[in-house]
């Protein structure tokens, strides 16, 4: 069982893709999906771009609301690439700790 809200809704975008039958005319991630890659990476400029915008307000409301658009649409693009969440979180698990100023330094040495 996923419980976390992440893999929740991965199993509900993986239920929109193509080939599980997505319905464009009922479901807007099922539309993303169909017109993919270019309808859902268009979405991420957008959302990275209005999350840009409201981070240089500073407007706290704004920027949870945007972070959550592209959030959710960097997981339609992960469901297109049949990539789970729990693979991205691994990721950040592996760098838990390590430091950027580390990690770039270790590429050169
Ligand atoms: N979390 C989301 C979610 N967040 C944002 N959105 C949609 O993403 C779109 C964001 O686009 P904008 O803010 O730019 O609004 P817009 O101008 O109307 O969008 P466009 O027409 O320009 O694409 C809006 O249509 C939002 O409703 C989402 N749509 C779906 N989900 C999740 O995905 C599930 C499946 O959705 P459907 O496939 O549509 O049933 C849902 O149950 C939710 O859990």
């Amino acid at each position: 069982m996923n419980d976390t809200i992440l893999a929740r809704i991965a199993d509900t975008l993986e239920t929109r893709l193509p080939e599980n039958g997505g319905d464009p005319s009922t479901s807007y991630v099922a539309k993303l999906l169909a017109k993919a890659p270019d309808a859902f990476l268009k979405k991420i400029g957008e959302e990275a771009t209005e999350l840009v915008m409201a981070s240089k307000d500073g407007e706290r409301e704004q920027i949870v609301y945007e972070t959550a658009d592209l959030w959710f649409h960097c997981l339609v693009a992960l469901t297109h690439h049949h990539i789970r969440p729990e693979e991205i979180l691994a990721e950040l698990a592996r760098r838990e700790g390590l430091s950027g100023l580390q990690e770039k330094a270790s590429r050169s040495a």
